[in-house]
C-alpha cells in the first residue's frame, strides 16, 4: 500500500462525494468532506491537507474563487478540479491558477488516486525544495572532521555513533570552543536523516522577538515587519534534525511551544490556527548548567528531560592534552612552520577557549611571523608565559580581531573592543560571564562581538 494521503473532497453532489469518502477509506487514506466551499475554505486553514479535491460548479463560491482562496492560504496543498462539463476554458484556467490536475466526471476510482499520489509527490519535491533553498541560504557548508585519538575523544566518538541511529533527541554540553557544533554535525551525518540538510538555529544569537518567529514560522501580517509568510525552521527541518545551539538561551515563554513539538510533532506559525505535523530529531548544546538553569527557574523541567534523553559530555581540551599536538598540526597554515619553542609552547598551554582559541592562536601566529617560521615571539604573551613556567592565565586571543578594519588606537570603538576582549579573555572565553560582568545581556554581547569581528 501507498502511503496514506490526507484529502479534502469538497463538492456538493452528497452521494458522489459519500462514494470516495468511502472509497479512499477502504485504500487507507484520511478522508475528510464537505458539501460548502466556505466550509472547504475553513477547514483549509485549520488543517494541513495533502490534496483538495474539488468540485468545479458549487453553489455560492465559483470554481476559480475558492481554487484561488484555497491556494492563497495552503500554497502547498494541491488542488484536483473536478467537473461535470469539461470544458477547455475550465481546464485552461484552473492550469493557470496552479491546480494540480483537472479530471472530468465520470471517471475511474482508480484513476483519481493515482492523480492524487502523483499530486501528493509534486508537494514533497516543493517542500524539498523550499527547504533546500532555505537551508543552503542560511548556512555554509562545511565538511566534517573530527581531530582526536585521545581516549576522551575515541569514547566521544563511539557515543556518536551509537547515538546517531537512535533519533532520539540529544543534549550535548561542553564549554565553549569544545566543538559541540561539530559534534552536531557528525551525529545527523550519521543518522538515517542524514540525506537532508541539517538545519541550525542559534538562540543567544537572535534577538528574543526573532526566537519564536525563526523557529515556528510566521503567516503574512502577523507582526508589524511580516511583510510575507515565512515557514519556521521546524517546517524546513521536517524529516531532518534541527541543531539548537545555546538551548539555556531559550526564552521561558517559547519553552512549552518547543515541549509540544517535541511531544506531538504539533506546532503552529505566528498568527495561524493551523496545526502542522513536523517529524523533527532535536540535537541540542549549551555550555550552561542545565540542572542550575532548572533549578533556578530559567529553564523548564519537563522540557529538561525531554531533550536530555541522550546527553554527550564534551571533554575541554586541556583533559585531552594529548590531541593538542594532532589538532596543532591540522590548523597550521601549510606554508608555516613551528619552532621546538613554539610548538612546546602551545603543547603545554591549558586552552581555556578550547579548539576554537588553538584555531585563532594559529592564525594570528601565521600573519606575524616571518617568512612562515613562527617562534614563541609571534604567540600570546600568556603562552609564553605558561611556556616559560609562571602561573596559568587564560588565552588573550578568545578575541582576535577577523575583520581587517581596525579601529584607530585611543578611539571609542577601539577602547570598547579592547575591553569586551579583555572581559571575555578574564572569564576564559565565557560568554554568559562575560556579559554579566559587561553588565549587559548575552545577546547584547554577541552583537557586539559581531560588531567587532570578535571570533
Ligand atoms: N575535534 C575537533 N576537530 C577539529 N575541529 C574542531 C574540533 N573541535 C572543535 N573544532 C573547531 O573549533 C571551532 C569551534 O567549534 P564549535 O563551534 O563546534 O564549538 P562549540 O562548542 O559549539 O562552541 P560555542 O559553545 O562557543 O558555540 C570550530 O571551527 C570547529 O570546527
Amino acid at each position: 500500500m501507498t502511503e496514506p494521503i490526507e484529502i479534502l473532497i469538497v463538492d456538493d453532489d452528497v452521494d458522489f462525494s459519500e462514494g470516495c469518502v468511502r472509497w479512499f477509506e477502504k485504500k487507507g487514506h484520511r478522508v475528510s468532506q464537505t458539501t460548502s466551499g466556505q466550509d472547504g475554505i475553513g477547514q483549509c486553514s485549520m488543517h494541513d491537507f495533502d490534496v483538495v479535491i474539488l468540485d468545479w460548479n458549487m453553489p455560492g463560491l465559483c470554481g476559480i474563487e475558492l481554487v484561488q482562496r484555497m491556494r492563497e492560504s495552503n500554497p502547498d496543498t494541491e488542488v484536483i478540479v473536478l467537473t461535470g462539463e469539461g470544458t477547455i476554458n475550465n481546464a485552461v484556467e484552473s492550469m493557470r491558477l496552479g491546480v494540480f490536475d483537472f479530471q472530468t466526471k465520470p471517471f475511474p476510482m482508480g484513476d483519481l488516486e493515482r492523480r492524487c499520489i502523483a499530486a501528493v509527490e509534486r508537494r514533497r519535491l516543493k517542500k524539498e525544495n523550499t527547504q533546500l533553498r532555505e537551508v543552503i541560504s542560511r548556512t555554509k557548508k562545511r565538511t566534517i572532521q573530527m581531530i582526536g585519538t585521545s581516549e576522551p575523544m575515541n569514547r566521544l566518538g563511539r557515543l556518536i555513533d551509537r547515538v546517531a541511529l537512535t533519533d532520539k533527541a540529544v543534549l550535548i554540553q561542553g564549554e565553549s570552543g569544545t566543538g559541540k557544533e561539530l559534534v552536531a554535525q557528525a551525529i545527523h551525518a550519521g543518522s538515517l536523516r542524514a540525506d537532508r540538510p541539517l538545519v541550525t538555529i542559534n538562540c543567544a544569537a537572535l534577538p528574543e522577538n526573532l526566537v519564536e518567529s525563526e523557529l515556528f514560522g510566521h503567516e503574512k501580517g502577523s507582526f508589524t515587519g511580516a511583510t510575507a509568510m515565512k515557514p519556521g525552521l521546524f517546517e524546513v527541518a521536517d524529516h531532518s534534525t534541527l541543531f539548537i545551539d545555546e538551548i539555556g538561551e531559550l526564552p521561558l515563554m517559547l519553552q512549552p511551544k518547543l515541549l509540544r513539538v517535541l511531544e506531538d510533532g504539533s506546532m503552529r506559525r505566528i498568527g495561524s490556527h493551523k496545526e502542522r505535523r513536523v517529524d523533527v530529531r532535536i540535537v541540542a548544546a549549551t555550555n550552561r548548567d542545565m540542572q542550575t538553569e532548572v533549578t533556578e527557574g530559567r529553564f523548564r523541567e519537563d522540557l529538561y528531560y525531554r531533550i536530555n534523553v541522550m546527553a554527550l559530555d564534551l571533554p575541554p581540551l586541556r583533559e585531552r592534552a594529548d590531541d593538542i599536538e594532532l589538532l596543532v598540526d591540522h590548523f597550521l597554515d601549510k606554508d608555516c612552520e613551528l619552532d621546538d619553542d613554539s610548538r612546546r609552547a602551545l603543547i603545554n598551554y591549558s586552552w581555556p577557549g578550547n579548539v576554537r582559541q588553538l584555531i585563532n592562536t594559529l592564525q594570528r601566529a601565521s600573519v606575524l611571523a616571518d617568512d612562515g617560521h613562527i617562534t614563541l615571539e609571534d604567540l600570546p604573551a600568556d603562552l609564553r608565559c605558561q611556556s616559560s613556567g609562571s602561573e596559568n592565565q587564560v588565552g588573550e586571543n578568545e578575541g582576535t580581531l577577523q575583520g581587517s578594519a581596525i579601529p584607530a588606537v585611543g578611539s571609542l570603538i577601539a577602547l570598547e573592543r579592547e575591553h569586551i576582549a579583555e572581559v571575555l579573555h578574564r572569564e576564559n572565553g565565557n560568554k554568559s560571564k562575560a556579559a554579566r560582568a559587561l553588565g549587559v545581556e548575552r545577546r547584547k554581547l554577541y552583537r557586539l562581538m559581531e560588531k567587532h569581528g570578535i571570533a
